[in-house]
């Protein structure tokens, strides 16, 4: 990117979290933390509680109990609006863009609830001048993020891939201190994929980014995280380097939902 924004990136602390639906605990005790700049994952089977973390994360789900920290500041309990405002910005599993407006437009919304939210408290009551400057910065993002050529078209008329690359460039737009992507290349094939990956790891080395992510993409998760955090039943089974899950026993089971055996090939695929 050409102009730069210095934001520090936030730590995360999740203590003893949990999330309870009539009865079915979503998530479990769940603890762990996410240093500052880094890029966390959290994988699991279908049903083991990634989104439900997530959005316990953003404020859109109500913990039960236990405790959310973002540097060290309480965010629990915060409604979505006041969590974005503690530098929290996040993307979603089904793409949410208005597919009327245009690709730039979608970016500027972005933008607009970052003037609201006090972060660029300067931006507030956009005069002509500051309204350039947003606008440069979001075309810089755009074009970080691959969308400079499809700036005036409506975001309906976008490929599936820019689609996902618009939706994680509007999440830049707020400045974020810390980053949550849901599956961001779930339904890309292999090259959009990797594309939007190396895309994350430059964000979070340009921007010192803090990145917590849920995907199902096993190249990609171990390809960019630092740490991972392995859920099942709502509970963490393990936490560690993308070398340290790869080989754990237990995260072999719960992939498999039966006791590892060794030199399994299957795993190490789905793993690798
Ligand atoms: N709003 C809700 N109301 C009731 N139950 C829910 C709700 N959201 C999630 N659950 C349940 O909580 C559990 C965890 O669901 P969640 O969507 O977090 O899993 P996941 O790991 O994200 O799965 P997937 O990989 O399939 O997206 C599931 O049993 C699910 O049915």
């Amino acid at each position: 990117m050409t102009t730069t924004q210095t934001q520090t990136a936030a730590e995360l602390r999740v203590e003893d979290v949990s999330v309870v639906f009539s009865g079915l605990r979503a998530l479990d005790g769940v603890s762990f933390t996410v240093r500052p700049g880094t890029i966390h994952a959290v994988i699991g089977p279908n049903g083991a509680g990634k989104t439900t973390l997530l959005n316990a994360l953003s404020g859109i789900y109500r913990v039960a109990s236990g405790r959310i920290m973002v540097d060290g500041q309480e965010v629990t309990g915060l409604r979505p609006d006041r969590v974005a405002r503690r530098g929290v910005a996040r993307t979603f599993q089904n793409i949410v863009v208005s597919p009327v407006e245009s690709t730039l437009d979608n970016l500027m919304v972005g933008r607009h609830r970052l003037t609201r939210s006090g972060i660029a408290a300067t931006a507030l009551g956009l005069g002509r001048g500051e309204q350039r400057v947003h606008e440069a910065r979001v075309r810089d993002i755009a074009e970080f993020a691959g969308l400079s050529g499809v700036l005036d078209r409506p975001a309906a008329s976008l490929a599936y891939g820019d689609l996902k690359r618009l939706e994680f460039a509007r999440a830049l737009c707020l400045e974020p201190r810390l980053l949550i992507l849901d599956e961001p290349v779930a339904g890309m094939n292999t090259a959009e994929s990797a594309e939007l990956a190396r895309l994350v790891s430059a964000a979070r080395d340009a921007l010192g980014l803090t990145v917590v992510f849920v995907e199902h993409d096993m190249g990609v998760v171990m390809s960019i995280a630092d740490r991972i955090t392995v859920l099942d039943f709502g509970k963490v089974v393990t936490d560690g380097t993308p070398e340290h899950v790869r080989q754990h026993p237990d995260v072999i089971s719960a992939y498999l939902g039966a006791p590892m055996e060794s030199g399994n090939d299957q795993v190490a695929e789905r793993l690798s």
